[in-house]
């Protein structure tokens, strides 16, 4: 039940109710008027009777009496008035008239007791009002009744019964009481009118805040409230608009900010404020996630954060991410969560024709959740479970795709999952400068462990990688056959055919010396044009075999420089580690040494290092 309506009932209430009380009061009022008045009518009425009777008693003329009495009812609204004679009366003067004699039951009783009494009665229609008044004997006044009566003080004389019409009165209350009624009523609705007029403003007002509030509850800021008075009613409503106004700007302002962020589009059946607090919470999120990664040291941990982001924020556990890893390859870096894993839902074939995979080959998203079958290189599951569909994002790395983050749900997921992939793309977008810094940053670290000329491992690398390799040497109980080799006279290809040579000369070498060993050995540029090899797991003797065997390819091999045609032979010092010297960087100038006694010995050999070699030449290390 609205305000009006309600405010209606109540002052209507209110006014029938103080109507009848009204109207009963003053018939109450009324009633008890009458009764006074007449009371007091018929007592004084009686009094002019007794006074009458009396002066005629003294003038002798008490046998006129009964004119008096005819007389006396030509006074308006008197009905009757009649007197009786008591006992006392009867036996002093004898019998009066034949009326005055037959009391009825109220007189007996008047007479018997001296109390006058009252009544009020209903005659055919008629409100008749009756009243019986003792006249009792009393030695006061003049004359002295107890001079005539022979009777003691107070002794009833008889009594007069007069009877009042009241109904002139009785329709003069009601004319009365009918007339305040309705000027009642008509102020009554006069003042229910007035107090609509002052609450409608009140009760629109208030439906349209309800309706205006249960549409921004809605997230729809649109609705206003209209202003209808200037009071504070009108104030409210102002009020209500400035703040609807307030809010459905500010939201669009986030939204549209959050909209260009995200990348997610508003259907005009969102709840703005609910899809604004929900893009709100994914680019705080997203935001979070890119810190952590900035803190983490490698592209593996980044993936493995987004691998749970992806997991337990999205509900996804399906997923791959490839890393491009060569101009027409790719590799799958993670698969459903796991890194290293063979790739699971495309086509193998990609791996090695990169182009067959549409988000590498156009460096565009691929979206199979609403275009299913776009990319023909994603594979439905081996098993008969549920179809999936999938969402390829490419990750640009200085300008070419560098990772791809592969999505597959199933099919009946695809919707649900499509309203959360502008939250995905955002943590994509946050991921991919931090994954260039990460490569950036990997890439100056192998470069600066990495020989440019060669591509081999430079001395540096060795000695961040020796502890490693001496503990895991030590722990398997392993030897470690170290090769420290050098080009024989090269300052001469330097100084006969340019420095261009030498360098050809240089690359040529490193190239038999990577194909000549195993790729568990390490082959390192360790300084100018000299080489050490660290055969893991040998023993003195292969070792050997493998050095010779280096030598002799070296020899044999034909480097093309400009038009000429270079053959140049290399010397190697061979020293077994911890054999020869439980230190590493010992062994390694003991093999030092042992290529120097090779140089000695004519070059182009191969020379296994022996204590005494050692006395020459501890001086100068
Ligand atoms: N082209 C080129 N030459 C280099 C490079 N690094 C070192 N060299 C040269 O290698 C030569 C080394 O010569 P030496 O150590 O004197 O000995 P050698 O001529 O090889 O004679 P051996 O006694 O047989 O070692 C020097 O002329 C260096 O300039 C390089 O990266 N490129």
């Amino acid at each position: 039940m609205n305000l009006n309506r309600k405010m209606t009932l109540l002052f209507g209430g209110i006014a029938v109710g103080t109507l009848v009380m009204l109207i009963l009061i003053s018939l109450y009022a009324f009633r008890s008027y009458s009764i006074a008045s007449s009371t007091a009518h018929v007592r004084t009425a009686a009094e002019v009777v007794r006074v009458h009777l009396t002066e005629s008693m003294i003038l002798g003329v008490i046998n006129k009496r009964e004119q008096f009495l005819n007389r006396l009812l030509e006074v308006q609204g008197l009905r009757t008035a009649r007197v009786v004679r008591s006992t006392y009366v009867n036996e002093q003067f004898g019998a009066g008239m034949n009326r005055e004699m037959s009391a009825d039951e109220i007189e007996k009783l008047v007479l018997a007791d001296g109390q006058p009494r009252y009544e009020i009665r209903d005659d055919g229609g008629e409100s008749v009002f009756r009243g019986t008044i003792p006249f009792a004997a009393s030695s006061r006044g003049t004359p002295n009744c107890l001079q005539c009566h022979k009777v003691s003080e107070g002794t009833v004389l008889g009594a007069v019964t007069m009877e009042l019409s009241l109904t002139e009165l009785k329709e003069k209350a009601l004319t009365t009481v009918t007339w305040i009624s309705v000027t009642m009523a008509m102020f009554a609705a006069l003042s229910i009118v007035l107090a609509r007029r002052l609450i409608l403003p009140v009760g629109s007002t208030a439906q349209a805040v309800e309706r205006a509030v249960q549409r921004a509850l809605k997230g729809d800021f649109k609705g206003r409230v209209e202003k209808r008075t200037d009071d504070e009613i009108g104030q409210i409503a102002s009020e209500t608009n400035n703040l609807l106004s307030f809010l459905d700007d500010g939201l669009a302002r986030i939204s549209q900010r959050v909209v260009q962020l995200t990348g997610r589009t508003l259907r005009q059946d969102d709840n703005q404020l609910e899809v604004a607090i929900d893009m709100v919470n994914g680019l705080a999120d997203a935001s979070s996630f890119k810190q952590a990664i900035e803190e983490d040291e490698t592209k593996s941990e980044i993936f493995d954060r987004f691998g749970r982001v992806l997991t337990d924020q999205f509900g996804v556990r399906e997923f791959s991410i490839y890393e491009t890893s060569g101009p027409k390859q790719l590799e799958p870096f993670m698969v459903d969560g796991v890194q290293g894993s063979p790739c699971r839902w495309c086509d193998p074939q990609i791996l090695v024709r990169s182009d067959m995979c549409r988000a590498k080959r156009s460096g565009h998203t691929v979206d199979g959740l609403t275009q299913p079958g776009i990319c023909y290189a994603f594979k439905q599951p081996d098993d008969t479970g549920e179809t999936r569909r999938h969402y390829c994002v490419p990750i640009m790395q200085s300008g070419a795709v560098g990772s791809i983050v592969q999505l597959v749900v199933r099919e009946s997921e695809a919707a649900r999952f499509h309203a959360q992939v502008p939250y995905v793309n955002v943590y994509v977008r946050e991921m991919a400068p931090v994954l260039e810094a990460k490569r950036l940053t990997e890439t100056l670290r192998e470069s600066s462990l990495r020989d440019a000329m060669t591509g081999l491992n430079n001395r540096r690398f060795l000695e961040e990688y020796v502890d490693t390799l001496v503990a895991t040497a030590r722990r398997r109980k392993i030897e470690l056959a170290l090769l420290v080799l050098d080009i024989d006279y090269f300052k001469m290809v330097n100084d006969t055919y340019g420095h261009d040579a030498g360098d050809a000369v240089l690359k040529s070498l490193a190239a038999v010396l990577r194909t000549s060993v195993r790729a568990s050995d390490m082959v390192i540029r360790f300084g100018g044009e000299e080489f050490l090899i660290v055969l893991q797991e040998t023993e003195a003797e292969n070792a050997l075999r493998v050095a010779e065997n280096i030598r002799a390819t070296v020899e044999d091999m034909k480097i093309q420089v400009g038009g000429a045609v270079l053959q140049k032979t290399i010397s190697i010092g061979l020293a077994m580690f911890p054999e020869d010297s439980e230190t590493f960087w010992q062994t390694v100038k003991f093999a030092d040494v042992a290529l120097y006694r090779a140089k000695e010995d004519g070059r182009n050999r191969v020379v296994r290092f022996r204590s005494e070699m050692w006395e020459g030449h501890a001086d100068s290390y």
